[in-house]
């Protein structure tokens, strides 16, 4: 990750701003974010609800454009979709009437790369996240945490190198979402992936980010950015919560996210 600052970063948002138009108004949701995401770091966002979190990511996965600013992949303007980067939600979008290995070979037929060695690919993804044994069930026959892992493997199937995570954990029990984030967290450094992680489990940004970018809302701006220390940032997210100086950087984040509160109490 040592690059000069002229080399184009993986993801470059320079003074994005956009506002969400209707017919009787115009509602301003990010404004004025700089950004530089480096290859195969791991950023993720906090904020209270509706600061922009969800906007910034369709952003850059192209479903928007921005009002004005600009937005680079590997210093190329993004004007769309594009294959290289791949869009996680909280719901995992199976579809029941496929088995697991035909919900993940769903991408690659969309995106007309279906073939014998993509198909490997994809069951080879499948392997690692301990889903082989139930690649003919359907999802029905799956757990919460089994099917966002389907999700993740059709998602990576398909070879992005760019990785936009909208709550993924978040309708998981507890002892499942600590589990799937140590194998999200391994397979993601594997496979050298630079990801953006929406979170509103502060614990879970400070156990996976390399940094922490926290939001304030109306509109939605970058309020603090947080380098996460290496021996926690190198640890397993559930070995990272044990390591020194977890605990303060939680305060740390705890009480940013209080001072924000406070301030939307008064919107
Ligand atoms: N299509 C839209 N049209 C109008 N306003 C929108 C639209 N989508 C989002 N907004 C508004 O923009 C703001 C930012 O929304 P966004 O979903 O990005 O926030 P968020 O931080 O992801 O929220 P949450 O944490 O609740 O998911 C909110 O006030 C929301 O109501």
């Amino acid at each position: 990750m040592n690059k000069t600052p002229s080399t184009p970063a993986k993801i470059e948002l320079g003074h994005v701003t956009h506002l969400y138009l209707s017919s009787n108004r115009a509602f301003m949701a990010v404004k004025d974010i700089n950004l530089r995401v480096e290859e195969g770091e791991f950023i993720c966002l906090v904020g209270p609800s509706g600061c922009g979190k969800t906007t910034l990511l369709s952003l850059i996965a192209g479903l928007e454009q921005p009002t004005s600013g600009k937005i680079l992949i590997d210093g190329n303007r993004v004007t769309g979709t594009s294959s290289q980067v791949g869009y996680m939600l909280q719901q995992d979008y199976l579809f029941n009437w496929r088995s697991i290995e035909d919900n993940v070979f769903l991408g690659l037929e969309i995106k007309g790369i279906r073939n014998k060695e993509t198909e490997e690919y994809a069951l080879h993804l499948l392997d690692e996240m301990e889903l082989i044994d139930v690649r003919k069930s359907s999802p029905t026959q799956l757990s919460g945490g089994m099917r966002q892992r389907v999700a993740l493997v059709r998602t990576l199937a398909c070879q992005p190198q760019i990785l936009l995570l909208d709550e993924p954990f978040s309708a998981l029990d507890y002892h499942t979402k600590l589990k799937l984030e140590d194998l999200v967290f391994t397979t993601l450094r594997r496979h050298k992936k630079t990801a953006i992680l929406v979170t509103h489990d502060l614990s879970e940004s400070i156990a996976l980010g390399d940094r922490v970018l926290i939001f304030s809302r109306n509109p939605g701006q970058v309020r603090t950015e947080l380098t996460i220390p290496a021996p926690i940032r190198h640890a397993l997210p559930f070995e990272a919560r044990n390591q020194e100086g977890f605990s303060d950087l939680f305060q740390y984040v705890w009480k940013e996210m209080e001072v924000l509160s406070d301030a939307a109490k008064g919107d």
